[in-house]
């Protein structure tokens, strides 16, 4: 069974943090350069070595402020709102955790986590099933990585993606294939380590290459 970021066993997961600086990724990885813990860093680069000639990983979004995310999560809550009419406080705080994750444990704030996807040698980006950032009620939930309402070629995008992915310890976002996580209370969850290794980033100390 799925467990979501407001599940109260994330939030109970300690956290040490590594100490680990924020770095851009590489341009090939992250056309932006975005900004991620650099063990995720080193992940990635180990992970795009594992996928055939000719494919490669997109990075669109990294490390996240604490502002954005909150921005995020208000703009989302207002959809599952008028998607959801009469919905109870509880609810909606399950709700809107399958998108956007509650502040406290946000592991794009943590610096822990990406959102990318595959593309081929000259940039396009393979289907997928969805967009990127596609909401449960946009994308009537072909979001979620096992969703059966797709294609055989986006499933075996994603599985690829996925076995790339998990090879280098990296977790998924069951409710958004795109989101794959290391470090954070999630990762922590789901891999069994004993606590966490990033805390959220509320200031955002920069490696000296990214300064
Ligand atoms: C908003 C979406 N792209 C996202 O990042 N969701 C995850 C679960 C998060 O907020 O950490």
């Amino acid at each position: 069974m799925t467990i979501l970021l407001s599940d109260p066993r994330v939030r109970a997961m300690p956290v040490r943090d590594s100490g680990s600086t924020l770095v851009p990724l590489p341009t090939q990885l992250s056309p932006a350069a975005c900004l991620v813990r650099v063990e995720l860093s080193i992940r990635l680069q180990d992970a795009a070595t594992r996928l055939p000639a000719g494919v490669g990983l997109k990075v669109v979004e990294g490390h996240r402020s604490p502002a954005l995310q909150e921005q995020i999560i208000a703009r989302y809550s207002a959809e599952v709102c008028a998607a959801h009419p009469g919905v109870g406080p509880a609810e909606l705080d399950r709700l809107v955790s399958r998108f956007v994750a509650p502040l406290g444990v946000a592991p794009h704030v943590a610096g822990s986590a990406v959102d990318l996807t595959l593309v081929a040698a000259d940039g396009t980006e393979l289907p997928m099933g969805t967009p990127i950032d596609a909401t449960p009620e946009q994308s009537r939930g072909r979001c979620f990585t096992d969703s059966p309402d797709i294609t055989p070629d986006e499933r075996a995008n994603r599985e690829l993606l996925g076995s790339a992915l998990r090879a280098v310890g990296l977790v998924n976002y069951p409710t958004e294939w795109w989101h794959w996580s290391w470090g954070d209370r999630y990762w922590a969850l789901l891999t069994g380590a004993p606590f966490a290794l990033h805390a959220p980033i509320l200031a955002r100390p920069l490696a000296p290459s990214a300064a």
